[in-house]
Parts: structure tokens; sequence; C-alpha cells
């Protein structure tokens, strides 16, 4: 378990990172998410003792790093810049750790046949594929079979076999019960492998949440609904305060363009007095909606108390790409100029 307390880390007049709080709990992945230059390495390197924060405190199992009597036995971290001697082979680089952390030979095959390495153990390290470093870089994190693992960008380079490889290992991990922080600019990758978010800007907290909630807030409340009995269900929502539309669907038997009753071009808003007839006039006999402002609990609800009966009630959620990319875009140091045209910037 990790706990950042007012972590702030400045280099002369630049501020890496600014009273930054949260926790990683035991049992989870938890995403560190940040755009470029946001700190997130700082932040890892400070909770590993390898930089001294300016203010606030990080604890790994209720401890600074620097206090833990066997660091290895809490915590593996695997940072983006690897440590391998080149002219060492896997094995003999793993027992040089494990001896100085007093962990025993028994570990280091066991950590090989973990990470698949078993085949090259005795080959020298500096002629690895990228993958392979990788793969050692976290049998050295695991060597001390810790309970907490810190990985910066564990699957950058990797092939998709070995990006599926490390997303199952951590996610083994956390169901074990440890805790695990892993950054990535992969969000693809981040939503399949991680269920809690930390993501910051500028050195500074803007959320900690799960990856569900992050992506339901980023999404508003957009729900697309199909029932047979649409433009009845639209009065009612409209009621409650919802705005309406009808959804182009391509199941959907709607009229022909300009037939009569179909005018889904303004969407139906809330109104103090809202001419209810017009709801049902505006969605026509589409059968799908598309309703804004009302979550689909409260959809199904109201259609279940309307005794309207619902062929479809999906929640459109955005990816979390695009939620990061919007809650992170006033924090984003370094833009892309715009491409002025064809073979700009190219
Ligand atoms: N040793 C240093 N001296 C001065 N500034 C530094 C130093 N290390 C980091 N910084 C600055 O601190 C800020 C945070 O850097 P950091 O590497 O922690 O960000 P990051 O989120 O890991 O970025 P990336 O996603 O690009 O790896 C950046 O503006 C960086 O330039």
């Amino acid at each position: 378990m990790i706990e950042a307390r007012g972590l702030t880390k400045r280099y002369g007049e630049k501020v890496a990172v600014e009273d930054l709080s949260f926790t990683v709990r035991p049992g989870v992945v938890t995403g560190f998410l940040g755009p470029n230059g946001a700190g997130k390495s700082t932040t890892m390197r400070m909770i590993l003792g390898l930089d001294q924060p300016t203010g606030g405190t990080a604890l790994i199992d209720g401890r600074p790093y620097r206090e833990l009597a066997a660091p290895m036995r809490h915590v593996g971290a695997l940072l983006e810049a690897r440590a391998i001697h080149t002219g060492r082979s896997a094995a003999n680089h793993l027992l040089a750790l494990a001896q100085t952390h007093g962990v025993g030979r028994r570990r280091i095959d066991e950590v090989i046949e973990l990470v698949g390495l078993r085949d090259v153990a005795h080959k020298r390290a500096g002629g690895f594929s990228l993958g392979m470093g990788q793969r050692l870089g976290i049998a050295s994190a695991l060597l001390g079979d810790p309970s907490t693992l810190i990985l910066d960008e564990p699957v950058n380079g990797l092939d998709p076999e070995g990006i599926r490889w490390i997303r199952d290992l951590l996610r083994g991990f956390a169901a074990q019960g440890r805790a695990v922080l892993v950054s990535s600019h992969l969000m693809s990758e981040m939503a399949l492998t991680a269920t809690e978010l930390i993501v910051i800007g500028r050195g500074r907290l803007i959320q900690e949440t799960s990856v569900a909630d992050f992506v339901r807030a980023a999404s508003g409340n957009r729900v697309f609904v199909r029932s047979p009995h649409a433009a009845a269900l639209a009065e009612m929502l409209v009621r409650e305060g919802a705005t309406v539309t009808a959804a182009p669907d391509p199941a959907a038997s709607l009229p022909p363009a300009g037939a009569p009753g179909r005018q889904p071009a303004a969407p139906l808003g809330h109104r103090p007095d809202p001419t209810l007839d017009q709801a049902s006039a505006a969605i026509g006999t589409a059968e799908t909606i598309e309703v804004v402002g009302l979550a689909s609990a409260r959809i199904g609800e109201l259609a279940r108390a309307g005794g309207i009966a619902l062929h479809e009630l999906t929640p459109r959620l955005v990816s979390l790409e695009d939620a990061f990319m919007n809650i992170t875009r006033d924090a984003v140091e370094f833009t892309n100029a715009a491409p002025a045209g064809i073979g700009a910037n190219r």
C-alpha cells in the first residue's frame, strides 16, 4: 500500500510535483495517468526514495522507503530507465540483486520461470530484445515477493503478446491482495488493466477515482434507448428534465425524411411548461432515442412505472482516452501545433 500526503518536489523554480495526496490500495491495479511532464516519474522516484521530496511524505506500508528494513519485500519497481548490467546474464543480474537484499537463490529460479525467461536465463542481458529486457526488469521487481509493485510505462515498445502478459501479470498480482501502481500513455491498455485511477496534471492531483466513474463522469448522462413506445417514453423523460432526440439507428423503422411525424431536428429539452405533445411529435415513430441528463437506472425505473417496454437501455460511454484528453486538456505542458496542411509536421 502506498500513501502520498502533500508530496511536493521543486527543481529550482520548476515545480514538478505539488501537494500531491493519494492512496494506492491493495487488491487493485491503480493506473497513474498524466500528460508528458505531469510529474508521474518524479512521484514514483520519491515513493522509492530515489528523490528527496521538497515537502510532504510518501509511505509504503506505513513507512518512508528509507525506513523499510527489507524494502524489496515491501515494494518492487520497474522505472523507465532500467539499470541492467548488459554484460551479465539475466540469472547473474538477479543473483547480484538477491545477494544484496538477502533473497534466497531459489527465488531467482521462481521469478525467471514466472516471467518466461528460462530459455535465455544464462544469455547476456545486453543481447536481449526490448520485451526480454522488460521481462527481466519485472523479474527484478518481483524478486523480493513484494506487497506493492510500481511500474513506469511497463508496456512501452512491447508487442501485443508482451502487453497482454503484463496485463495478466498485474491483474493476477492485484488479485492476490497486493497493490499495483502503473503508469502508461496507452489508454486502451490502461482501461483493460486498471480499475482505479490517479490522474495528475502539472504536478497536481486532478482526480483520484475508479476507471468506471472517470469514464462515466466524462461521458455525461447519455443513454441510448430502444422502445416500441419511444414517443410516450420521451414525454415522461422530458417531464423529468431530460433532453431527448431521435437517435439514428439503421434498425429503426423511421418513416422517410419529410414524412409527417418525423421531425427529429430539434432536441426536446426540459421546459418549465413543456408542451408534451410536441415531444411525441418530434420523436415521431422513431423507436430509438438518445436521452441526455438522466441515468440509465432512472430511465429504466420511469419506463417500468409507466408500463413502457424497453428493448434496449445502453449508457453511451466515451473511451478512457477521450475522457483523459477532456480532463487533462488544460494541464498539458507540451501541445502539438495543428497541422498547417498536407505534409506539414510529417
Ligand atoms: N532533475 C530534474 N531537473 C529539473 N526538472 C526536472 C527534473 N526531473 C523532472 N523535471 C521536470 O519535472 C516535470 C515532471 O517530470 P516527470 O518526468 O516526473 O513527468 P512525467 O509525468 O513522468 O512525464 P512523462 O510522461 O513524459 O514521462 C517536468 O516538467 C520535468 O521537466
